[in-house]
């Protein structure tokens, strides 16, 4: 496999004794942009094929965004039982930063928060997301996408009368609940953790198992857990019109975008709902922009959705490969070409 990123970084944390990797995908549009995972991986090399991956998505996320940047990822691979010295490894994790020298700015991802953006900010000053939470920029894109897919499977945007699913009620899916309820829709959520029902409950969603939430007949599942939630197990028992949720990466392996599509399942691209909360921040923080611009831009999501639901349908394809072929267009990748037929 030739390698398509920019520039990989891999370093032994002098501090922490831990692999740092940072993986910049592409600067094509701009500065890299993408988070900082803290994760436990069997081995360090999982981290590194983890960070190829996930900063090649940045750059279709920014891309398709409408932002003026490219794709990067920071794994801190965690071997098996690491106790963590918190300070130490995100001090290495800035030096490494700070040493590309303004290509690539890092933000929060799994396992890491705007605390520890603080922290890496004591050694560099290319980090975003310092303070405040992304998740309600995060769930106002994914109800400006659910319009898109409600007017795309039902011929309205108009989400009261609609049902959905929310697998997930932690601090996106809560607040997608919210919205959802008070734009007047009907929501069943659930979520592993019981503490999340009573708050649920208060805004008029119902509380139901996560198993039974993933299968409930509704016109809209929301993934908003973690990632890999749809399988070629799991697509067969779903009874829903349409699948759009934050969670990333959602599919389990690619080709299970045929499998949604051949049960006539329309799934909108992770890397496209998910957006709100990564578009505020460079918004506000990089680009100083207002806030009636910064809501513009996240309500834009919707818009770039309803593009890629109608390309794919005019080209036969699967929303994610109309996703990825716009992406590759923005970014000026030479584009694969279509298949003759999903
Ligand atoms: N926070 C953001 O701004 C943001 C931005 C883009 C994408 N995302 C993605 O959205 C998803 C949710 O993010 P979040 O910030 O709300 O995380 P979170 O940790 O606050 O919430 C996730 C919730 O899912 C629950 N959960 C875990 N496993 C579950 C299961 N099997 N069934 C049901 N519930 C389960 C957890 O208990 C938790 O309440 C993640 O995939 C994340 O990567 C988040």
């Amino acid at each position: 496999m030739s390698l398509k990123h920019q520039r990989v970084v891999v370093e032994r944390g002098p501090r922490s004794g831990l692999p740092i990797i940072v993986a910049v995908h592409s600067t094509a549009l701009g500065t890299a942009i993408g988070g900082c995972r803290i994760a436990t991986y069997p081995d360090w090399r999982d981290g590194l094929d983890d960070v190829l991956r996930l900063s090649s998505a940045m750059t279709q996320k920014a891309a398709l965004a409408g932002l003026p940047h490219g794709g990067g990822k920071t794994v801190v691979a965690l071997p098996a039982g690491a106790v963590l010295d918190r300070r130490a490894v995100l001090h290495d994790v800035g030096d490494v930063i700070e040493n590309l020298g303004g290509i690539y700015a890092t933000g929060p991802d799994v396992g890491t928060g705007p605390d520890d953006m603080m922290t890496i900010g004591e050694r560099t000053g290319y980090v975003l997301c310092r303070t405040g939470d992304s998740s309600p920029g995060t769930a106002a894109g994914v109800v400006a996408s659910m319009r898109a897919v409600v007017a795309d499977r039902f011929g309205s945007p108009e989400l009261s009368g609609r049902s959905f699913a929310v697998l997930g009620a932690g601090r996106v899916g809560s607040h997608v609940v919210r919205l959802l309820r008070s734009a007047g829709a009907t929501v069943l959520t659930a979520d592993v953790d019981p503490s999340r029902r009573t708050a649920m409950e208060s805004v008029g969603a119902t509380w139901t198992d996560p198993r039974s939430c993933l299968t409930a007949a509704v016109d809209v599942l929301v993934p908003a857990a973690l990632g890999g939630v749809l399988t070629a197990g799991t697509v067969p028992t779903l009874r829903c019109a349409a699948v759009a949720g934050p969670a990333n990466n959602q599919l389990a392996t690619d080709d299970i975008a045929d499998l949604l599509h051949e049960r006539d399942i329309l799934w909108a691209p992770d890397v496209v709902v998910s957006a709100g909360g990564i578009v505020h921040a460079i918004a506000t923080e990089l680009h100083h922009e207002t806030p009636a611009q910064v809501t513009t831009r996240i309500e834009a999501i919707g818009d770039t959705l309803s593009g890629i639901l109608s390309a794919a349908r005019e080209t036969s394809s699967t929303p994610a490969a109309a996703a990825s072929r716009l992406a590759d267009f923005l970014v000026g990748t030479p584009p694969t070409p279509l298949p003759a037929t999903v």
